[in-house]
């Protein structure tokens, strides 16, 4: 396996007019949810990736876990809760650029995942563990399950990679900071966002950011910079590699799962820690051309294809 990732996935309602939900006579069903996003990112560019989770014992559970089997991704450490339902959740297109999001999740199958889905065997067998922010959000046996995770990983020499995905309206700021800090600290590849930055430590400003979180601990800081690029920081200095232009974003909602599919999968192959992140700047950028959290997640033909067409693009060590 090349990388192993826990979470929620959520059956995800899409209103099919634009326009408050609350007009919308009818929806579209897909599924949602950062880590398998980011697991289904993986096994398009044709790697192995596991996803541990729980689903309801439930018809949504059901097609959820159909769906991601079908695309490759390796269930076989997903339970059915036969007593909490999958989690739901809606994607409103106000308008143009305004796209907002609804959980329905408290007490679902995910929320109760715990140290007893920790399994071992299949965490070391891996060459990555990655896990999200958003994990500890759910619940406090979700809290207490991930440190143990990440040391399981670092008893086998299993790389962590921690994508903050901070989702503000699970939590409280004060507890939502304080976990993001700690799991930072225990990674050693994070993955956030400016906004994330600015969150966690108080700062916009990269370079600060990026010396911050090489202080906390991690030993690769990939820090996204939304439709600029983004930016590479480790012990022997920093890059920033250019965003590709997209025309018109049609959903952003999993590019950054995207981009991280875009660039383990740049390491898995043996890039250059600055080609990998411009293979995932490449996934993160097709993301957002089709609707859906992962119906845009490309194959290495479109991949390569966006990569060449830019190949004036020139990775810049700083
Ligand atoms: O918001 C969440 O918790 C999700 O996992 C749903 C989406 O798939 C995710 O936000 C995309 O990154």
């Amino acid at each position: 396996m090349d990388v192993v990732t826990i979470g929620e996935t959520m059956a995800l309602f899409t209103p099919d007019q634009k326009g408050l939900m609350r007009y919308a006579p009818s929806y579209s069903r897909k599924f949602g949810g950062a880590e398998s996003n980011m697991a289904i990112g993986l096994s398009r560019l044709g790697h192995q990736a596991g996803w541990i989770s729980r689903v309801g014992d439930d018809e949504l559970g059901k097609a959820m876990l159909h769906f991601i089997r079908g695309e490759g991704v390796d269930t076989s450490h997903v339970t059915y809760d036969t007593e909490a339902p999958t989690g739901l959740y809606f994607k409103e297109f106000r308008k143009a650029g305004d796209i907002r999001v609804q959980y329905y999740r408290k007490g679902s199958a995910a929320s109760r995942l715990s140290t007893a889905d920790i399994d071992e065997n299949y965490i070391k067998q891996a060459d990555y563990l990655h896990i999200s922010g958003i994990t500890p959000a759910l619940s406090s046996s979700c809290r207490n399950m991930l440190p143990e995770a990440v040391k399981t990983a670092k008893e086998h020499g299993v790389t962590v990679v921690f994508d903050p995905n901070l989702r503000r309206s699970l939590w409280s700021e004060e507890e939502a900071r304080r976990t993001l800090l700690e799991l930072a600290a225990l990674a050693d590849i994070v993955l956030p966002g400016i906004d994330e930055g600015d969150f966690l430590f108080g700062t916009k400003n990269p370079d600060e950011l990026g010396r911050l979180f090489l202080q906390q601990g991690a030993g690769d800081v990939v820090l996204k910079a939304g439709s600029k690029g983004t930016y590479h920081f480790n012990k022997n200095g920093s890059a920033f590699i250019p965003s590709f232009d997209v025309e018109t974003v049609v959903d952003p909602v999993g590019a950054g799962d995207g981009f991280a599919a875009g660039y383990l999968s740049g390491l898995i192959d043996g890039l250059s820690a600055e080609n990998a992140v411009q293979r995932g700047n490449a996934v993160g950028a097709l993301v957002t051309q089709a609707e859906g959290d992962v119906e845009g997640l490309p194959e290495p033909e479109d991949v390569d294809a966006l990569v060449n067409k830019n190949s004036g693009t020139e990775d810049v060590r700083r």
